[in-house]
């Protein structure tokens, strides 16, 4: 029997990069790495490129990958000088230092037309909002800028061989730039409807016209890995890919709970959401992906387990010793400041503090309950926009809490599913690859082998207590 024809699969989120290679037939997982990023809200691209590749060398590379693809972290600014350069780190999403260019951007043309033009209104962390930042703050960089790429884009182009001159074998060729339309929708100068760039809207914020990554078909290979006939798959932004990996249908939500918190549905339909608090963008198929993405989610239980001095099993077990509602005591948990609602000034705040909940297991369920509470208010944003998911697929590293997995259908009010943990949106670029591969006009159908969890939303009076607390103390907090 001849081996299987392999594919990769790449994750390279905020905190860490993750690789999967798969049998490109079954998707099956053959083997996986993995490498941290550095903290920070700022970072040099070069640190992801060397993560990557420690990432693939624990995965023991590609030589018998036959096909790649990269999901990333959406938004982050990687701004490229005619050299292929970085001009400056880049900013990613989670950096509000752009939240005055993002208010300014919404005075000059209003939400309703943003919301038109591109399925967003500004926040800070679109790239388009941080590129209006560089402008202003950072003109000596601006001027520089030849090329403007995302994390996806750029690491992609690396593979291929390009990069900075002098350090990278093809050197700095700018229109080798690629990317997809899921990522492409996430900038700020992209209509995800009729498929373009907006070169007036990234002048608006630039300054200045630049190149932009060709955005390429979701089944097409945008190029090989360097010095092998490995194919390069467009790749996506992270959440377009983790609904791929999971095969999500219409009707079908997610929920991610990593550095970010994020309520996506797909849908056949563009959202156009003036109040802004749902980014209309694009899937990794051709329709469309609605979300709701907090700056808040596994970092606010990062955050409990120092308060409490505790692992992430232990803190667990301790919100579940609590009761639904922790007896009234809410955490608010803007603590990187908040983007859904859009507050970037915001800090946390622990609300209901009394004798008889002052325990360790009390906070622990706040906690869990206040993260929760903060993507139950981006479903709702969604369900405003017309959607109405039946199903939600809970995925992401504080998806491994299992207080988490027992709290959530009590705080949505709606069943949860939960996959196996795995790593879903290098599992939905893997699924890419296999695309490209197969060069089909549909995607590969990967038999789901693993283990469904199902909890079931049965306390629909403790939902609406947990709910309208939490909507009572979150208008409640300190700016910076
Ligand atoms: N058992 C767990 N319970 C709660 N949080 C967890 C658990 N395991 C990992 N995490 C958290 O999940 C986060 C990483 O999740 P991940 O989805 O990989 O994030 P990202 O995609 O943003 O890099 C970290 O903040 C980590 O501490
Ligand atoms: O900004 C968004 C979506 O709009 C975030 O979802 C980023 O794409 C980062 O994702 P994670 O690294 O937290 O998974």
């Amino acid at each position: 029997m001849s081996a299987p024809r392999l594919v990769a699969g790449i994750d390279s989120s905020t905190q860490s990069c993750k690789v999967v290679i798969r049998d490109a037939a079954t998707g099956r997982l053959v083997r996986q790495g993995r490498a941290l990023h550095p903290d920070g809200t700022e970072i040099d691209p070069e640190i992801w490129w060397l993560a990557l590749r420690e990432a693939l060398a624990q995965a023991d590379g590609l030589d018998d990958v036959a096909a790649v693809a990269i999901g990333g972290q959406q938004h982050g600014m990687v701004a490229l000088d005619h050299r292929g350069a970085v001009v400056r780190p880049a900013l990613l999403w989670n950096d509000t230092r752009s939240a005055q260019a993002a208010a300014d951007l919404v005075a000059e043309l209003g939400a309703a037309e943003w919301a038109r033009a591109t399925g967003l209104v500004p926040v800070a962390s679109y790239t388009g909002t941080k590129l209006r930042w560089l402008a202003e703050h950072e003109p000596e960089h601006a001027a520089r800028v030849a090329a403007v790429a995302l994390p996806h884009d750029w690491l992609s182009w690396r593979l291929r061989g390009y990069g900075p001159a002098g350090e990278s074998p093809l050197g700095p060729d700018l229109s080798a730039l690629a990317t997809d339309r899921s990522d492409a929708s996430g900038t700020l100068y992209f209509d995800p409807v009729g498929n373009e760039y907006d070169r007036d809207l990234l002048v608006r914020c630039l300054g200045h016209d630049a190149v932009l990554p060709r955005v390429a078909a979701p089944n097409e290979a945008i190029g090989t890995v360097v010095g092998s006939g490995c194919l390069v798959g467009p790749g996506a932004g992270d959440n377009a890919a983790a609904a791929f990996g999971l095969g999500l249908e219409q009707g079908d939500a997610a929920v991610s709970l990593g550095t970010s918190g994020v309520v996506s549905a797909v849908s056949a339909t563009a959202a156009h959401d003036a109040t802004g608090l749902v980014s209309g963008f694009a899937d990794a198929t051709g329709v469309f992906l609605p979300l709701a993405c907090t700056l808040n989610a596994a970092r606010v239980l990062d955050a409990a387990t120092r308060w409490l001095g505790v692992d992430h099993v232990r803190l667990s077990e301790l919100a579940l010793q609590a009761p639904p509602g922790a007896d009234g005591l809410v955490l608010v948990p803007y603590l990187e400041g908040e983007r859904t609602p859009n507050l970037p000034e915001a800090t946390g705040a622990l609300h209901g503090l009394r004798l008889s909940n002052s325990s360790q297991a009390h906070l622990a369920r706040a906690a869990v309950e206040g993260m929760l509470c903060g993507q139950a208010d981006g479903l709702e944003a969604l369900r405003a926009t017309g959607l109405e998911p039946v199903r939600l697929h809970l995925i992401g590293g504080a998806a491994r809490s299992e207080a988490v997995r027992r709290v959530a259908p009590e705080v949505f009010g709606l069943d949860v599913l939960v996959p196996e943990p795995g790593e879903y949106v290098a599992d939905g670029a893997a699924r890419q690859a296999a695309w490209v591969l197969s060069g089909a006009a549909e995607p590969p159908l990967w038999s789901t082998s693993g283990r469904t969890e199902t909890y079931l939303a049965q306390h629909p009076e403790a939902t609406k207590a947990i709910r309208q607390r939490y909507a009572d103390a979150r208008e409640r907090y300190l700016d910076r």
